[in-house]
């Protein structure tokens, strides 16, 4: 079966602008990109008329809940929020019911992803069994099972040894270690960042070094072992000169931000709203900075969602005892292009970058391009509607976001994975 996209805005890194395309889609992929108008003939048409025609986001850190959590989101409506968030590919963490750290668990999330996902799932498994750092999973079955990669996130891998065995194995088997970063020592008790928020609240605060602290033991363990070493939702300053340090070193390290760790500081938390309890927590206007700095110099390669939907009972629990994570496919694009491109600070090419190709990159994934041969995994997407983001328009199970009401502009309109169009928002 034919399908012309007809009309769409496509971003030219030569020109440094969009140009009017028409793409072809044959089984699945792209078969042509033209300036030409298709003839008429048998063919079905999206008209992508107005709309910037880009590849399909990339999220390499996101929560399913499933199996075990399905009052949270499950697989079929985890994956429907992440295409209407214009993402076609995306990777679920492990932290689910039981943990995702056997062959069977990867198994079942890999069937039902076939079977009622709209998007491609990736799933990464535990390295440790049930994520208590005890004691390693079986790599080698996972893998065979098609784990893409080993993380305890949730969690930081508390013994150095545990963490270096894992890297030994990770890199013999050729798979990257995804790693949350938290020394538990340093963060007992703490639920927002050691901050203004925390002082004129008078709450523990969480202390930046919690994270960096993992960060550079891992990154003198990758050096050791040669493994791909990749960083969780970075967050702090300081994380983000070790990394950058390590990277001048060549030492095999990536790492990953969030949006709202890129907008958003602890000084902007309104008050005791759990909607803005997040792990890490947000930190100070200078970490965030730091951030934004990082993510410009590629010294944090991709932007992820670390979409961690939550039931509106639980994060009815009050600060102290809500449950951390916010949900992040419904806004991540339209939030960043309304920041940072709209703004004039990125080119819209490096903003697609940083959701497309660069994890694609960093993860071995064929896709994150648009061009022939590339699998048709495609978005449309409205720069121009302004709307203000409403929680209860969520596909998502979980409404739990720092962001309702905000203004925004960039909203996917459609979305295609594979050649199939598996999101349309509704005229
Ligand atoms: N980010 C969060 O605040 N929460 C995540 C866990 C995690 O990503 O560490 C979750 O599973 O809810
Ligand atoms: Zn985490
Ligand atoms: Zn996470």
């Amino acid at each position: 079966m034919t399908t012309w996209i007809i009309n769409g805005k496509i971003w030219n890194e030569a020109s440094g602008g969009t140009e009017l395309m028409h793409v072809r889609v044959e089984e699945g992929r792209i078969a042509e990109i033209t300036s030409e108008a298709p003839a008429s003939g048998d063919y079905e048409v999206v008209d992508a008329t107005g709309k910037l025609l880009a590849p399909g986001l990339i999220d390499m850190h996101v929560h399913l809940r499933d199996p075990g959590f399905e009052h949270k989101e499950d697989i079929a409506t985890g994956t429907l929020s992440a295409a209407k968030g214009g993402f076609t590919t995306i990777a679920c963490m492990p932290n689910t019911r039981p943990v995702t750290d056997t062959p069977e668990t990867v198994s079942y999330i890999l069937d039902k992803a076939q079977r009622e996902g709209a998007v491609k799932v990736l799933p990464y498994a535990a390295i440790t069994k049930n994520e208590l750092g005890r004691e390693l999973t079986d790599f080698e079955a996972l893998k065979a099972a098609g784990a893409i990669g080993f993380t305890d996130d949730g969690v930081g891998v508390q013994s150095a040894q545990m963490m270096k065995d894992a890297m030994a194995l990770a890199q013999s088997l050729d798979r990257p270690i995804i790693a949350h970063c938290e020394d538990d020592s340093l963060v007992v008790g703490g639920f927002v960042s050691e901050g203004e928020f925390a002082r004129r609240h008078g709450l523990k605060g969480i202390p930046n070094e919690s994270e960096a602290i993992h960060v550079g033991r891992d990154i003198l363990l990758a050096e050791a072992t040669g493994a791909h070493y990749h960083v969780c939702h970075v967050s702090t300053e300081q994380s983000v000169r070790l990394i950058r340090l390590a990277k001048q070193l060549g030492i095999r390290v990536t790492a990953e931000v969030c949006p709202h760790h890129l907008l958003l500081s602890d000084e902007d938390i309104p008050g005791m709203d759990p909607n803005w309890k997040m792990n890490p927590p947000l930190r100070t206007p200078r970490d965030v900075e730091a951030m934004i700095g990082a993510i410009e110099d590629g010294t944090i390669d991709m932007v992820v969602t670390d979409h961690a939907p939550h039931s509106a009972e639980e994060k009815g629990r009050g600060m102290e005892l809500a449950p951390f994570g916010i949900v992040g496919f419904e806004t991540a694009f339209p939030l960043l292009y309304s920041r940072f491109v709209a703004t004039g600070r990125w080119s819209l090419g490096f903003l697609l970058r940083r959701m497309t190709s660069d994890p694609a990159r960093v993860f071995g994934l064929d896709s994150g391009r648009l061009e022939p041969d590339a699998p048709a995994d495609l978005t449309l997407i409205d720069l121009d509607e302004e709307r203000a983001v409403d929680p209860e328009t969520f596909v998502s199970k979980g409404k739990n976001t720092p962001f309702g009401g905000w203004k925004l502009q960039g909203w996917p309109v459609l979305t295609m994975v594979g050649g199939r169009v598996v999101w349309r928002e509704a005229q």
